[in-house]
């Protein structure tokens, strides 16, 4: 299947784009830390935390605020807020963070005043009668297939003037953040790109490692204090029995020591701000990119913000600093060689020793950990449907059984784990026993050569200690090789989906659609199997047109439905909206011109209107009254105790199913949007309800927007224009909706008495 491709939640106008380059340019952690750390940790902890949190701000700020047209303030929301707050990160420090404004009531204009939101004054300019296009072509036509009227012409934009633009009184003509605008359109819509964030990401940790690479040399040079000073002690001081010179000894190793603590404290706390730098840039981007790949699997790739929470505990770890001290083990190794050329030797023959440990250990633990990570991810999808399916998990007793599957997965995952860390376990052991080994082999064979009278007792001590510190990374790094494993394939899942993200690439700004849908020969065969659902479906609309998609259960009306509006992609033919392919429409445009009731109607944790707003921080009260009094839902909300502050829970209470169905349908209608998929939208509602929905489908002809309403009830097929019926996946009539019946009944098939069920024609 083809990637329809460029959903860009977070687009920057282009004039925006300097504005973006400044996000990646920012000040950050990875810019001063060593000026700042060298003033003082605490002022370095201040400081960054400060720099962390305007990065916070501005990353958010941005790229939500901005978008959604929101003037630039500096508002950090509340999951910046935590992120700064979050485990890994000191206190935060006491920063002024303006405070996001309480959600303001909704305003419901009077009814005597007549504000610009009240429908009346939302009539669309009609549009120019469209030329005709040629009949569809006949081998185009599924066997049986009776076309009551085939294409029409493509629809000229009509000219607007500057007042009629048919959006909502919101509407600045910058289209609300990522398309919509009705003014400025037919240019350039710089992508989203992702792989810039990922190559920002990467920047940073790489500036952050060169400052820390800096502090390990240091640190590793001062390290040596220990085996030089007891070398002096026991070479120098104890033979020439000098106060002074002990004195003056202790008092540079002192505080060469405290210098190497800071020193290694300081690159602990860049690491660690890394770390929080890399989740901060990286974050929204990985989750943006997943939401849009999601569309094509099972959500699987929501799963890469962990690989996101491996990376931040991999750059803390006390791995990457053995790995970090490791460029600094010949140095040592050259030291000891200094001492003696034997005990040099033994180190070397060590290192091959500890190396082949290594190269053994990663083989024998690598398949056991994939194994034990593939038992994990499925794990969390099991975990994932429990918490969406509670209810029915309590109704129906089944906690028992959704907890033996969860368990079955994860059990398999900590039996792998627990198989490959009994393996790490024992090679790090063995690594530790042969690095013992050497220095006991060190010690007593400096002992020979001291009484060989070739070196000093204080020499031996010397060598055996920075024997310690050259073979001390190679260890580290066997005991931390899952880690950095993990890591890899972390790091190589979060580019693969950054870089591959459909929305990295660039989309032409076009005007906004007036709503004429075309669907050229649909096939749709699911990923994996064989089953044609859609075959060759075909149809048009005209804006303003409604239609009902009416055929048996499992006839592939909901599919149909799903890909008219871009959420499941065709196996080949395409669906048009003005023109233009979906997949070639900006995701954002796309989205904030369509509305979609599905079938299973979902509606997220939060107040009644902000679940009509979709969830977006510029949707006014207008545009949300707007919305209701389209979908006919006003009244209902205003029966409500809290109106349209009541707040929403995850699983739709307070509502009833037919409340949460109509304020879907309110939702489907938020914005003006020209085309509007309707997926049984009657299904939960009672005879007021689809009165209502009745009337909500006449205020849409009136507007002028294309509605497609699947329905397996016949009391909506007296509002719609046009029927079309699907019988296993392909279309048997479709045209003006009194022809369409009279052709069913003609077959014997009255549609108009009760619900649909075995419509079978051939
Ligand atoms: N991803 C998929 N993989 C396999 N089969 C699929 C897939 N999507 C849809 N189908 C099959 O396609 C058929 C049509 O499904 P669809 O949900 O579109 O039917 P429908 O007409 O909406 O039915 P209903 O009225 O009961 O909702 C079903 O048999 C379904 O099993």
């Amino acid at each position: 299947m083809v990637d329809r491709g460029d959903f860009q939640p977070f687009r920057e106008e282009p004039a925006d784009e300097a504005s973006q380059d400044d996000t990646h340019a920012r000040p950050s952690t990875a810019s001063k830390p060593l000026a700042q750390m060298l003033r003082g940790p605490s002022e370095a902890i201040d400081k960054t935390l400060s720099n962390l949190d305007t990065m916070l701000g501005e990353l958010f700020d941005q790229e939500m605020l901005q978008r959604a047209g929101v003037k630039r303030t500096v508002v950090v929301p509340e999951a910046a807020k935590a992120l700064a707050q979050s485990p890994t990160v000191p206190a935060p420090v006491p920063t002024p963070i303006p405070v996001v404004p309480p959600v303001a009531r909704v305003e419901t204009p009077q009814p005597s005043a007549k504000p610009a939101a009240q429908p009346e004054s939302r009539v669309l300019p009609e549009a120019p009668q469209a030329p005709a296009a040629p009949e569809m072509k006949s081998e185009a036509k599924p066997s049986g297939m009776v076309v009551l009227e085939a294409d029409r012409g493509p629809v000229e934009a009509p000219k607007k003037e500057p007042s009629q633009g048919g959006r909502g009184p919101s509407d600045t003509g910058k289209g609300g953040g990522g398309g919509g605008g009705g003014g400025a359109f037919h240019k350039r819509l710089g992508p989203v790109d992702y792989s810039h964030s990922l190559q920002a990401g990467i920047k940073a940790v790489k500036h952050n490692l060169a400052i820390v690479m800096v502090f390990t040399l240091a640190t590793n040079v001062l390290v040596l204090a220990i085996p030089i000073y007891l070398f002096q002690i026991s070479d120098r001081v104890l033979s020439s029995r000098s106060i002074d010179t002990l004195i003056m000894l202790t008092t540079v190793i002192v505080g060469a020591v405290i210098m190497q603590s800071v020193l290694d404290a300081l690159r602990r706390f860049i690491l660690m701000r890394t770390a929080v730098e890399v989740a901060a840039q990286l974050g929204a981007p990985i989750l943006s990119a997943a939401a849009r790949a999601s569309l094509q699997s099972n959500g699987r790739e929501y799963q890469v913000l962990g690989d996101l929470q491996q990376l931040r505990s991999f750059l803390t770890s006390g791995t990457l600093l053995s790995l970090l001290d490791a460029p600094v083990a010949p140095v040592f190794l050259v030291a000891v060689f200094l001492v003696h050329p034997h005990l040099g030797s033994i180190v070397i023959l060590s290192s091959f020793l500890l190396l082949i440990v290594a190269i053994f250990n990663q083989r024998a633990t690598h398949a056991h950990f994939a194994e034990a990570n593939g038992h994990l991810v499925r794990s969390n999808l099991h975990l994932d449907a429990m918490s969406r399916n509670s209810q029915i998990i309590n109704a129906l007793a089944m906690i028992p059984e959704t907890v033996r599957l969860w368990g079955r997965d994860t059990a398999s995952s900590l039996s792998a784990q627990v198989e490959a860390q009994d393996r790490n376990i024992g090679f790090a052991s063995l690594s530790k026993a042969i690095r013992l080994l050497t220095q006991v082999s060190m010690l007593g064979w400096g002992a020979f050569l001291s009484i060989e009278g070739e070196l000093t007792g204080g020499m031996v001590i010397a060598a055996s200690i920075i024997a310690g510190r050259a073979l001390g990374p190679i260890e580290g790094a066997i005991e931390g090789w899952h880690q950095v494993v993990q890591s890899r394939a972390s790091y190589q899942r979060i580019a693969t989906l950054l870089k591959t993200s459909p929305m990295n690439f660039e989309r032409l700004k076009l005007p906004n659609p007036e709503g004429r849908l075309d669907v050229e020969r649909l096939l749709f065969v699911p990923n994996g199997t064989k089953r044609v659902v859609l075959n060759g479906v075909t149809f048009s609309l005209m804006p303003g047109d409604s239609l009902a998609i009416i055929g048996n259960s499992g006839a592939g009306k909901t599919t149909l439905g799903k890909m008219l509006v871009g959420s499941i992609l065709p196996t080949s033919g395409a669906v048009r909206l003005d023109l233009m392919d979906l997949r070639n429409w900006d995701q954002r445009q796309f989205g904030e011109n369509i509305g979609y009731l599905p079938q299973d109607v979902q509606l997220f944790p939060g107040t009644i209107k902000a679940n009509i707003g979709r969830m977006r921080e510029d949707a006014s009260d207008a545009d949300i009254y707007e919305a209701a009094k389209l979908a006919d839902v006003h009244e209902l909300i205003a029966s409500l105790p809290h109106g349209y502050e009541t707040v929403v829970t995850a699983d739709g209470s307070p509502l009833s199913g037919g409340q949460k169905q109509r304020i879907a349908l309110a939702r489907a209608f938020f914005g003006s949007p020209k085309m509007v998929i309707l997926d049984e939208p009657n299904s939960n509602l009672d005879s007021f309800g689809e009165q209502a929905l009745a009337r909500a489908l006449d205020h849409a002809k009136q507007n002028k927007i294309t509605v497609v309403t699947i329905t397996q009830r016949p009391a909506l097929l007296q509002s719609v224009n046009k029927v079309l019926v699907l019988v296993n996946g392909t279309v048997v009539l479709f045209g003006p909706r009194q022809e369409v019946l009279s052709a069913l009944a003609a077959r014997g098939m009255n549609l108009e008495g009760g619900p649909f069920s075995n419509i079978q024609i051939d």
